[in-house]
């Protein structure tokens, strides 16, 4: 990885589950907008070279205003998404120069700099690693009706979170194809996995949310709140 690592954060969905009128990627946590503390975790490590904030294209101006507001015009760039969040991720993975490139959400203010580090070790040393955590409910499979069909095997199932990591030309390669083929994936590595990538699940925790519906906000409070007395 001569040319280091690269993050694409993507900022640029409606936040309709979250139903405020403000899009949840800019509302404020402790008088800081959520983004700006996603950014604020992977601007501390310097083993990032590029950093790509993917917005919505009405949303470029205020942000590049807070990411002045926060010292973050070194290290950040500001591009606009697209409809999906797919569309957002290729955006900000053509506009990035490095070898390695991690993806992750906006809106998952919580993850750690070691969880970032994990990643990215786990990548290099294969073709892709995802963070998550085993799920923790008993899982089951309802059909239209509202009928029980399978309970899946717990032991085996993961819920994934951001980032994401990968060689940035294999990536890359996996959008173009998705593309191509017409092809929508709710995460990157499903786009890895077509291409017959392994991806290398990394333990990570509970902790790292994505702020997603209501209840997460009161949690993210919460949580803030803990971490600033300790
Ligand atoms: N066109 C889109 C859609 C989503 N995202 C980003 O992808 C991340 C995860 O998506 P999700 O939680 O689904 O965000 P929204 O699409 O905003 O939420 P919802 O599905 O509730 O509308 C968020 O950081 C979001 O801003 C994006 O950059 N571009
Ligand atoms: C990529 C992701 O964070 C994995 O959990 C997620 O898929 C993002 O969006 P979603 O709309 O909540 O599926």
């Amino acid at each position: 990885m001569d040319k280091g690592w690269g993050v694409v954060i993507v900022a640029a969905g409606r936040g309709t589950r979250m139903g405020t009128t403000e899009s949840k990627q800019f509302l404020l946590l402790q008088g800081k907008p959520v983004f700006i503390h996603t950014l604020e975790v992977f601007a501390a490590l310097d083993e990032i070279r590029e950093m790509i904030l993917v917005t919505g294209a009405a949303d470029v101006e205020r942000c590049l205003d807070w990411v002045k507001e926060y010292q973050l015009e070194s290290r950040v760039r500001v591009i606009p998404g697209g409809k999906e969040r797919q569309h957002s991720v290729h955006e900000g993975l053509r506009a990035l120069g490095t070898d390695g490139v991690l993806v992750h959400d906006g809106v998952r203010p919580f993850v750690t700099r070691e969880q970032i580090r994990d990643c990215m070790a786990a990548a290099a040393s294969g073709e892709g690693a995802v963070l998550a955590v085993p799920v923790k409910d008993t899982i089951k499979q309802v059909n239209a009706e509202g009928f029980v069909t399978a309970t899946p095997d717990r032991s085996s199932l993961w819920s994934i979170q951001t980032p994401q990591a990968f060689r940035l030309s294999s990536l890359l390669e996996a959008y173009n194809s998705a593309e191509r083929d017409g092809f929508l994936g709710t995460d990157d590595a499903m786009l890895a996995e077509r291409q017959g990538m392994s991806v290398k699940v990394v333990e990570g925790s509970y902790t790292n949310i994505k702020l997603t519906t209501p209840e997460d906000l009161q949690y993210a409070a919460f949580w803030l709140g803990g971490e600033k007395k300790r």
